[in-house]
């Protein structure tokens, strides 16, 4: 890939941190009937949610973490997008960078709120409004050209797929929930638009990045009920989403070394994480007691992320966009074709001259101009007719030559006529449904979001004075209210420190839980280890073997082992079976072992084989 060159607009360069929002969906069917209770309090308006461990000794005991913005279950799509994602899609029109990822154990609704449900207009998601936004807001700009690319992947066990690339295979797995089939969040999907703009007849392009993200189930694949041969893909599965959390604590803790290139995923968010981004995460949680473990984690997770600062540009002027290269192509094009017609009527009208020596001699118009005027066109018209005329009457070298001259510019009007097709002009009727009136809706809807955000940010600053406030207020009139004030201050730092301790031990339950899928996963690659070396010694010949350990190269960038070309085998070795080791015992089943000790009827079949490895062991010196 070729590197690309941005020129940033430097003076609006402003640090921003990434934006947190908590979505809590309903409790589900099974919630319901297994009467799970309720352990999450979500409130709106503070951006606070509250959670509640059951099977803690004092119950009072709740964990509370504030966010950007935090919706409970009755909150529609129509309002997160309109008051989360909006503004950030505005800002990609303008020429921002944006991401949106969604984040969350399998089941709380990172897809319902991302793709949400197809042709329902309330319960569409995040992806086809993005859409919708981009399309209106072309729809509207008047004088502008609009380049528009989208790709859609796809990360599964650290591969990366074009799902819009007809030969790309879906590895997406079914599975069984609620009664109903549902696809498999064990991979990443990833949506990607990227919106170049420009003025007509100006050259200065902005290019507008938008990363709407589908993150795999964050949950241990251990409760999922994952085999022992699922948690080995389970640990690449997972690589990916560990790695994204040990950037974001990076990150937070302002390290000096990132570990973007720990997965495909951090690396392909390494610009909305900490980079030229304006990025918004999507925490989706569960209500129910059954999902305490999980959804603290993500809380947790979440918590670390708000204070991860991106540094987002208007990326203006880039030097290698599409938009330019086409528009640039598309005029070049454009002269090629208008050079050739004129070549063609000048030939046509000195024909005509000398044929109609008596009529009045005009000038070829060598006018620069694409614009044809009315003679100009009647010419060409005539010129047309009598070119067939002429063309008949020409010999065979000079019509075939004519021939491609004329296959020439035809190719080069039909290369013309589809990059035109590839250019969106604003200001056309695109989407009819888009009118002034919904845009002025759009604006205000805007306008409504930002004041619902520092509403909360207010609320949030108001809390916390009150904080101080009441401690200035409580001036000491006599020592015992100063020993009551302390008293209290005490069991306020008491509880703190109760919390801390409580959330020291949860991370270390965490991680222990953890190293244990760890350990269990590194047993089942052992035990395969194990039986593949078991194969190996018993079945490869010895000088393949040594040429094997020393010829075989691990490859870290594919995580797979590799040949060197000498170790590749010709047609004829792939055809021939292989020859077993003679010097090798034959591997012998504990039943054929049992049959030789019982000497039951069959057991002469068995000693046979058995002696005669033995007796060929022998010969070969290992008997
Ligand atoms: N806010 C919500 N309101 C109503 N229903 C919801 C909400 N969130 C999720 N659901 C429902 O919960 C179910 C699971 O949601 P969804 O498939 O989006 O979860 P997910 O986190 O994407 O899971 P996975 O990680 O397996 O893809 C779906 O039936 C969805 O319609």
């Amino acid at each position: 890939m070729c590197p690309v060159f941005f020129f940033f607009n430097l003076q609006n360069t402003k640090n921003e941190c990434v934006q947190v929002v908590v979505r809590c969906r309903p409790l589900n069917n099974k919630e319901q009937t297994g009467n799970f209770q309720k352990v999450v309090d979500v409130f709106p308006s503070r951006g606070v949610i509250e959670i509640l461990n059951c099977n803690e000794a004092s119950r009072e005991n709740k964990k509370m973490f504030t966010y950007d913005a935090v919706y409970d279950c009755l909150s529609t799509q129509q309002t997160i997008y309109d008051e989360v994602v909006r503004p950030l899609v505005a800002s990609v029109m303008e020429g921002f960078n944006g991401c949106v990822f969604a984040y969350g154990q399998t089941g709380t609704g990172k897809t319902h709120t991302m793709e949400g449900i197809k042709n329902d207009l309330e319960q569409k998601g995040i992806i086809p409004r993005a859409f919708e936004q981009i399309w209106g807001h072309i729809n509207r700009a008047q004088n502008m050209n609009f380049l528009v690319a989208v790709s859609y992947l796809e990360i599964y066990m650290e591969e990366l797929r074009d799902l819009l690339k007809p030969n790309a295979t879906c590895s997406l797995e079914l599975r069984e929930r609620d009664g109903g089939i549902v696809h498999s969040s064990r991979s990443h999907a990833i949506f990607l638009i990227k919106i170049e703009m420009c003025e007509a007849g100006s050259t200065l392009v902005k290019v507008g990045k938008l990363n709407l993200i589908d993150l795999a189930g964050s949950e241990r694949q251990s409760k999922t009920g994952a085999t022992a041969e699922r948690l080995k893909e389970a640990s690449k599965i997972n690589r990916a989403l560990s790695s994204l959390g040990n950037v974001i604590s990076a990150l937070a803790e302002k390290s000096p070394h990132v570990p973007y290139r720990d997965s495909k995923l951090t690396r392909l968010l390494q610009d909305s994480l900490g980079g030229n981004s304006k990025t918004i995460m999507i925490a989706n949680i569960g209500p129910s007691e059954f999902n305490y473990n999980e959804t603290l984690t993500t809380l947790r997770y979440a918590h670390r992320a708000k204070t991860i600062e991106n540094k987002p540009v208007k990326n203006e002027d880039p030097q290698d966009t599409k938009l330019r290269e086409y528009q640039n192509e598309i005029a070049e094009l454009r002269k090629l074709i208008s050079e050739r017609q004129k070549r063609e009527r000048t030939v046509h009208r000195e024909k005509k001259a000398k044929k109609k020596a008596t009529r009045v001699k005009r000038e070829p118009s060598l006018t620069q101009s694409d614009e044809k005027s009315d003679s100009e066109v009647e010419e060409e018209e005539d010129c047309e007719k009598e070119n067939e005329q002429d063309f008949n009457e020409l010999d065979t070298k000079a019509k075939e030559e004519l021939m491609k001259e004329r296959e020439a510019t035809a190719t080069l009007a039909a290369k013309l006529q589809e990059l035109e097709g590839q250019l969106v002009k604003g200001g056309k009727n695109i989407l009819d449904t888009y009118t002034e009136r919904q845009f002025e809706l759009e604006k205000k809807l805007s306008e409504i979001a930002e004041r619902k955000k520092r509403e909360i940010e207010m609320q949030q600053q108001l809390e916390l004075q009150e904080e101080s406030t009441m401690e200035i207020r409580e001036t000491f009139t006599s020592l015992q209210q100063e020993v009551e004030l302390k008293t209290r201050k005490l069991k306020k730092c008491y509880a703190k420190c109760m919390a801390l301790k409580q959330e020291l031990q949860d991370t270390r339950d965490e991680h222990n839980r953890d190293r244990r899928e760890l350990e269990m996963t590194q047993n089942e690659l052992i035990k395969e280890l194990k039986r593949l070396l078991l194969i190996i010694d018993n079945f490869v010949p010895a000088e393949v073997k040594s040429r094997l350990y020393t010829q075989a190269k691990y490859d870290d960038e594919a995580e797979e082992w590799f040949l060197n070309g000498s170790m590749m085998l010709n047609n004829h070795q792939m055809l021939t079976r292989p020859v077993a080791d003679p010097t090798r015992r034959r591997p012998m089943s504990e039943y054929a072992l049992q049959m030789i000790k019982t000497k039951s009827g069959d057991a002469v079949r068995y000693k046979v084989s058995y002696w005669c490895a033995t007796c060929v062991a022998f010969c070969f010196g290992r008997g």
